[in-house]
């Protein structure tokens, strides 16, 4: 098994850990941007309160409730609509690196929900008007691009911006893992990226320079 990853069960029989629950909500599409770039999928993703990006989720107390019924009830404050997640969507269960010189005592709970376009619609409607985190824990909802444009636009600049965790690699083992991106199609999205990162370090340099 892969560095840090857990069997569900042994992930739960940790005892003194903390336990953050998130879920990659996607559907298929049809629609193309501009009338002729297929979009595919439509994948969901959220602003942070912290400004980074990260799943739907949050921290659940497996003394108190399931997993799943944590991971439930974070959605509904989150995404202002029931969306129930089942141990069957369940992916991967991992020990979080540490942040500091104190090991980490955080295991991640990774789920993918699959649903249908008009249900991806309808927790993008919720999410910004009944959602009780809407504008507080939650800036907002945002769909990943997964095109690539003739200038490593899309889903090679999205992937530059910063994630929570390893909800980069959580988007892009899913992506790979359900076949609606190939390895090649990542690899070049990832170069885009590099060169993004690099540009925008020089960016943010010159911002600073007018303060
Ligand atoms: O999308 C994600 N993927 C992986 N880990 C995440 C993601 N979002 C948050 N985390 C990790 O889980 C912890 C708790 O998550 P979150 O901030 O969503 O919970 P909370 O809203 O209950 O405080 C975060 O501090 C972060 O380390």
């Amino acid at each position: 098994m892969a560095s840090g990853q857990l069997l569900r069960a042994e992930a739960l029989a940790c005892t003194g850990h903390r336990h953050a629950c998130h879920v990659m909500l996607y559907s298929d599409t049809k629609s193309q941007l501009f009338g002729r770039i297929p979009i595919r999928h439509v994948v969901l993703m959220q602003v942070r309160f912290d400004g980074l990006l990260g799943f739907p989720g949050g921290l659940v107390d497996p003394s108190k409730e399931t997993l799943e019924a944590g991971l439930t009830r974070e959605l509904l404050e989150e995404l202002g609509v029931a969306v129930p997640v089942s141990e069957e969507d369940h992916v991967e269960s991992r020990l979080a690196p540490a942040v500091s010189a104190a090991p980490s005592n955080l295991i991640t709970h990774f789920y993918v929900k699959k649903m249908e376009e008009e249900q991806i619609r309808e927790v993008e409607k919720a999410s910004a008007s009944t959602a009780v985190d809407h504008g507080l824990e939650v800036m907002g909802m945002v769909r990943v691009p997964l095109f690539s444009t003739k200038r490593g636009g899309g889903l090679g600049f999205f992937l530059s911006h910063s994630f929570i965790g390893n909800a980069r690699s959580q988007l892009i083992n899913s992506l790979l893992r359900l076949h609606l991106l190939s390895a090649p199609e990542l690899q070049c999205a990832l170069r885009s990226s590099l060169k993004m990162h690099a540009q925008s370090a020089e960016d943010l340099k010159a911002a600073l320079a007018l303060c």
